[in-house]
């Protein structure tokens, strides 16, 4: 009956961050988890590049699966050129629940649509709930063990046109070895390996950039 760790996240940004400032959200929890309780968010390090891929590609539609705190929802939404939306897929409701305050504080949330639920029922759904056509770019930062699975289903969906970019964490830490041998032994993505390190520690870790050849 206590609070668990997103709450006391949640809690460090409402009193430490700026309302309507993104910056100072992201900056009061890359504080939070490295003076208080280490989390599971992309992070400081990892979150640069995600930031520098976020830019070079611009997206106009955009899909996160895995929101957690909203961290890295925030990090992508904040670098949205204008008119564009970000689609985040979160399957735990308490993980949600936070996230939607955290996105709420950092004043953002209307270039955000927070979608609860398995990311395998939620993307068949895209295109007629979102009225999109295709995604520009897909961060994937859920379950290790879809990652395979919703590529693939991204694919079938017709969501990938030629120039998708995809950005997958922890392929390293915890690791995805299914998913990197999906990406580079296909000759449909063309893939590039980020090395860094696992959020707020020096244990190895990286992003895969893939991007999709149509
Ligand atoms: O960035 C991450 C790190 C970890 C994680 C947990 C425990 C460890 F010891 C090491 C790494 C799990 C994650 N799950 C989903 C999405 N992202 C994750
Ligand atoms: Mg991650």
């Amino acid at each position: 009956t206590g609070s668990s760790r997103p709450q006391r996240l949640l809690k460090a940004v409402q009193r430490n961050a700026a309302k309507g400032d993104p910056q100072s959200v992201i900056s009061a929890i890359d504080y939070f988890c490295r003076h208080s309780e280490w989390a599971m968010n992309v992070g400081d390090e990892k979150g640069s590049i995600l930031d520098s891929v976020v830019s070079e590609v611009s997206p106009t539609t955009a899909l996160e699966l895995g929101t957690y705190c909203g961290y890295s929802t925030v990090r992508i939404a904040r670098l949205l050129p204008p008119g564009a939306s970000l689609i985040t897929l979160e399957f735990n409701p308490d993980y949600a629940a936070v996230a939607r305050q955290v996105i709420a504080h950092s004043g953002l949330q209307d270039k955000i649509h927070l979608v609860e639920g398995p990311s395998g029922d939620s993307i068949p759904k895209l295109k007629e709930r979102f009225g999109i056509t295709s995604l520009d770019f897909v961060f994937l930062d859920h379950w290790k063990d879809r990652y395979v699975p919703d590529t693939k289903l991204l694919e079938e969906c017709g969501l990938l046109r030629k120039g998708s970019v995809l950005l997958a964490d922890n392929v390293i830490c915890p690791g995805a070895p299914e998913y990197l041998d999906y990406v580079r032994n296909n000759p449909r993505y063309e893939s590039r390996y980020f090395q860094s390190h696992l959020e707020y520690t020096n244990v190895e870790d990286g992003l895969e950039k893939s991007v999709f050849l149509g």
